[in-house]
């Protein structure tokens, strides 16, 4: 019995099972496997008819006489491009959705399809050229999802000698041979061939070296799963060495699959930066990835924050509630009692009103033995760059800084010694 039929029969699969039939003779020689080695399995021929090449109809009416011959049911989605670029990805794209849908449709959990080892090495040479991650070295898995490749370690020639022996007739796609239609049909038919020219096992070599890659990924993701509670608790547990593929492996756990090696130095540079403990680098559509101190985080893009205008400020007016805070704030020269929160202020003698605004960028508090700017204090205390603007200070006068509201509600004071707490002495209460 052929060997192809003998690695078929080791599967064993829920009827029905859903075959991706094009006509070529990957698809026909699978069909026939398929057949021969499971003759009780009830099988659905699934045809997309791209309406791209003149022969299209002729391969859909092909397809729909190998139904009859495998006693198949037989659906036929037809695909319109209305696009001028990209007809590669998006003819993809629609295969493989309408398998998903046939699959739903038909109850299965199995689709078929007759890419081999030929197409594995010519997609690896693809991805090595295109650039990106190296798993993409790996090529096409043998098993994703509902689809399944039972063909991947099978040659071209392999399947062709299958065909040769049992007969088969199928239809030839003029287009995969032109060199000059797309970068595939150049791999296929000039660089492979000058490959194995200088190395007859060259195919081979490289479907080893992906094969090898896929192992090594294995065991490095083995290692990231034990590390990626760490990243999300505090990302400087992480040993170094493995900061960058654990967070390559929790960007793609949370849908980003295609950062780009750049977006990932920028990541690295940004949590490696030690003058910058919070930032974010752009992972593009609206999307940002977020360095918070120990923290990170993904946050969609916010919508420019409104810039509170720096000398907006509000006058405080004594025993007079004010509402600009979350919580409404009273200045009050009243012993307070009951409040939550309350602020000794030193007396203030002569002065009526006080001021809360926006910090600015020369706002210094009076420390002990000194003064410390408030954007050093709003660095200290770890508020996030993008919070630091909802910081506000109190002041008796424009210049003299009475005490800093931080964005999380707390508060820092001036401790200005000159100023004594006595009998004048007032309260922030809120
Ligand atoms: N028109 C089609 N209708 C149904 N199945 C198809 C069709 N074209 C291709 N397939 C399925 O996809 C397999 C791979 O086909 P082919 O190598 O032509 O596609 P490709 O465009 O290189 O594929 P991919 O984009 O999936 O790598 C075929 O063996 C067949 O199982």
């Amino acid at each position: 019995m052929s060997k192809i039929i003998e690695t078929l029969k080791k599967y064993h699969w829920d009827t029905p099972v859903i075959i991706a039939v094009s006509g070529g003779i990957d698809s026909v020689v699978l069909l026939d496997a398929l057949y021969q080695s499971h003759p009780q399995q009830t099988i659905v021929i699934a045809h997309v008819n791209y309406h791209l090449r003149a022969e299209s109809d002729g391969d859909a009416a092909f397809v729909a006489q190998l139904a009859e011959k495998y006693q198949a049911q037989l659906v036929i989605k037809d695909f319109h491009n209305q696009a001028s670029s990209g007809i590669e990805g998006r003819a993809r794209d629609f295969r493989y959705k309408f398998f998903e849908e046939l699959a739903q449709q038909y109850h299965s959990q199995t689709v078929l399809v007759a890419h081999h080892a030929d197409d594995q090495v010519e997609t690896i040479l693809l991805n090595l050229i295109r650039g990106g991650q190296l798993n993409q070295l790996t090529g096409m898995s043998a098993v994703r999802d509902k689809v399944l490749r039972p063909f991947l370690n099978y040659y071209r020639q392999d399947l062709f000698d299958y065909a040769q022996e049992h007969h088969l007739s199928w239809r030839e796609d003029e287009t995969n041979f032109d060199p000059s239609y797309t970068a595939r049909n150049a791999i296929r038919q000039n660089i492979l061939p000058a490959l194995s020219a200088l190395n007859s096992g060259a195919k081979r070599h490289i479907l080893d070296f992906a094969n090898q890659i896929a192992r090594q990924e294995q065991l490095m993701n083995q290692q990231i799963q034990l590390f990626l509670p760490q990243l999300e608790e505090d990302w400087t547990k992480v040993p170094e060495d493995w900061l960058n593929p654990t967070l390559k492996r929790w960007l793609t756990d949370k849908g980003f699959y295609r950062v780009k090696n750049q977006q990932l130095i920028a990541i690295d540079h940004l949590l490696k930066n030690r003058q910058k403990p919070s930032g974010y680098i752009d992972l593009g559509g609206d999307w940002q990835f977020h360095k918070i101190y120990q923290k990170i985080c993904l946050k969609k893009k916010a919508k420019k924050p409104k810039k509170p205008q720096e000398n907006l400020s509000v006058m405080l007016e004594l025993n007079q509630w004010n509402f600009l805070t979350d919580k409404p704030l009273c200045w009050s020269n009243q012993q307070p009692e009951g409040y939550e929160h309350v602020i000794k202020l030193p007396g203030l003698p002569g002065v009526n009103h006080l001021f809360l605004r926006p910090f600015r960028s020369a706002d210094r508090l009076v420390i002990k033995g000194g003064s410390k700017a408030v954007r050093r204090v709003l660095i200290d205390a770890k508020i996030p760059l993008e919070n630091r603007h909802h910081a506000l200070v109190l002041t008796a006068n424009d210049n003299k800084i009475l005490g800093l509201r931080l964005p999380n509600g707390k508060w820092q004071m001036s401790q200005d010694s000159s100023a004594q707490a006595n009998q004048d002495s007032t309260w922030l209460v809120w």
